[in-house]
């Protein structure tokens, strides 16, 4: 028998999420623009810091590497500073093991500064097998060697890394990051071709700009990066969680409510915006935030494709989803980026939603999973009325996912594992109750 999480949150649903929630540095770009400082010769200061677990964990690895990080001035602002990285003992780091996906992105950092690197086994979402044959391809290229252990991987860079030509297989995230962060101190130059280009690598691109690097952006995914010798600290504000901000407009659709997120920028929300009018759902924007709600009358059923930036991203499918189990008629969802990230729909019909998933790629695209017998595509018949169940958290937004449907379920629900929530939500709970959410912990009765 699988063991529950001791960590419920009791949900009593259908009351509309209404009032004004505040969203600060996005989960995919902080941890990473920490990671950078490991790459200056000074202090870096960084703003709008959300405090989540997956800071925490970074600011834990970091400290561990040498890097004092401290409070700064203002609230949400670190001082990340990296003169003792050279003395620093790393005994403990196998304690940091299954914490992340961050750990992967101090190999370039810790190869330029040290010769050698050792990385702990990674965490993250289990959505899918999420492997990083990219990171050590493309880490082997700049010159480094690598050797896989039980305890996880050493690297070693006997020479200084030295900048090269890369054409990664898939736009991935991680990998693009890993270049970026390894090409910027190797010598010459790194043209990397069919790189990511989602909001969040732009912002680490200016990060490293700030600290002297020389980066170009073509406009056909490729990065053109001009090593330099040394590079200085930063003073940057993190760009906005475009994610939690979708995930806040998604549960104020589902649950029939309005709620202002402060903080979301259109710029990276365009394709989401563009989807959100598609299913009917409203929104306002202004220079702070943006509005979003449900203006009344039946959603509308979509035809949905993820896809690396600028398409519909992968961490806005599964809160929308639920919103969509309110939508009149059969939508479409294609999942593209992860094999095994509907998995979650199961609860979602215990609830009383009907979905049902295919192998095939049911979108108008092709993907790398349509032949390897993923169940990645999904048809959503709506709407249907949602009851209150027993929920069990799978990953950090399928965990937001059972929030919003628990929210907007008739009943009370049971939702087992917040605690994963916190990883990339910042004060969820406090977020709940200020737009008027019925949820309880059971000690609190
Ligand atoms: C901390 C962070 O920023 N996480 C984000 C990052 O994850 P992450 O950087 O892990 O995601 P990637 O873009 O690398 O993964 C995309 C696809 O590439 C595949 N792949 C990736 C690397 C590799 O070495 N080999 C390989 O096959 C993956 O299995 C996946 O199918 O980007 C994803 C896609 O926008 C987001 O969902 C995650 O929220
Ligand atoms: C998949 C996600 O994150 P990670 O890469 O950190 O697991 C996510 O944020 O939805």
């Amino acid at each position: 028998m699988t063991s529950v999480p001791d960590d419920v949150l009791i949900v009593h649903g259908g009351t509309p999420l209404e009032g004004e929630i505040h969203v600060r540095g996005a989960k995919n770009l902080v941890p990473k623009a920490m990671v950078a400082a490991l790459l200056g010769s000074g202090p870096s200061r960084l703003r709008n810091v959300p405090d989540i677990r997956d800071v925490r964990v970074v600011r834990g690895l970091l400290q561990l590497h040498g890097v004092t990080v401290r409070p700064g001035v203002e609230p949400g602002e670190l001082v990340l500073d990296p003169s003792h990285v050279e003395s620093a003992n790393v005994a403990d780091i196998d304690a940091h093991a299954g914490s992340s996906r961050i750990p992967i992105l101090f190999c370039g950092p810790l190869l330029h500064r040290l010769g050698h690197a050792f990385i702990p086994g990674l965490g993250g979402c289990d959505i899918g097998g999420r492997p990083i044959d990219f990171h050590f391809d493309v880490l082997r290229q700049f010159g480094a060697t690598i050797e896989k252990r039980d305890d996880g991987q050493y690297l070693e860079a006997p020479q200084r890394l030295r900048g090269t030509k890369i054409a990664l297989p898939y736009p991935s995230v991680g990998a693009t990051e890993q270049v970026l962060l390894t090409a910027v101190l190797a010598e010459g130059v790194t043209e990397l071709s069919n790189a990511a280009v989602e909001p969040e690598i732009e912002d680490l691109i200016c990060v490293l700009q700030k600290m002297g690097a020389i980066i170009a952006m073509d406009t056909d995914r490729t990065i053109r990066i001009t090593g330099v010798d040394s590079l200085g600290g930063y003073n940057h504000k993190a760009l906005p969680d475009r994610l939690e901000a979708a995930s806040w407009a998604s549960a104020a659709l589902a649950t029939g409510g309005d709620v202002y997120v402060r903080g979301a920028q259109q710029r990276s929300m365009m394709t989401f915006l563009n989807t959100y009018r598609k299913v009917g759902g409203a929104f306002e924007i202004d220079d702070e935030g943006i509005r979003f709600w449900h203006p009344g009358g039946p959603l509308n059923a979509i035809a949905l494709e993820t896809d690396v930036h600028p398409g519909f991203q992968t961490d806005w499918q599964q809160p929308l989803v639920v919103a969509l189990t309110q939508a009149a008629g059969l939508s479409i969802v294609h999942e593209t980026v992860y094999e095994s990230r509907l998995g979650f729909t199961s609860a979602l019909n215990q609830m009383g939603a009907h979905i049902q998933l295919y192998s095939e790629c049911l979108g108008g695209t092709p993907c790398r999973f349509g032949q390897r017998n993923f169940l990645h595509s999904a048809v959503v018949s709506g709407p249907t009325k949602l009851q209150g169940a027993d929920l069990v958290i799978p990953d950090l937004r399928g965990g937001f996912s059972y929030l919003i449907a628990a929210l907007a379920a008739q009943g009370t629900s049971r939702v087992h594992g917040i605690e994963l929530i916190n990883r990339g939500y910042e004060n969820f709970m406090a977020k709940l109750a200020d737009l008027g959410a019925n949820v309880a912990l059971p000690s609190a009765g």
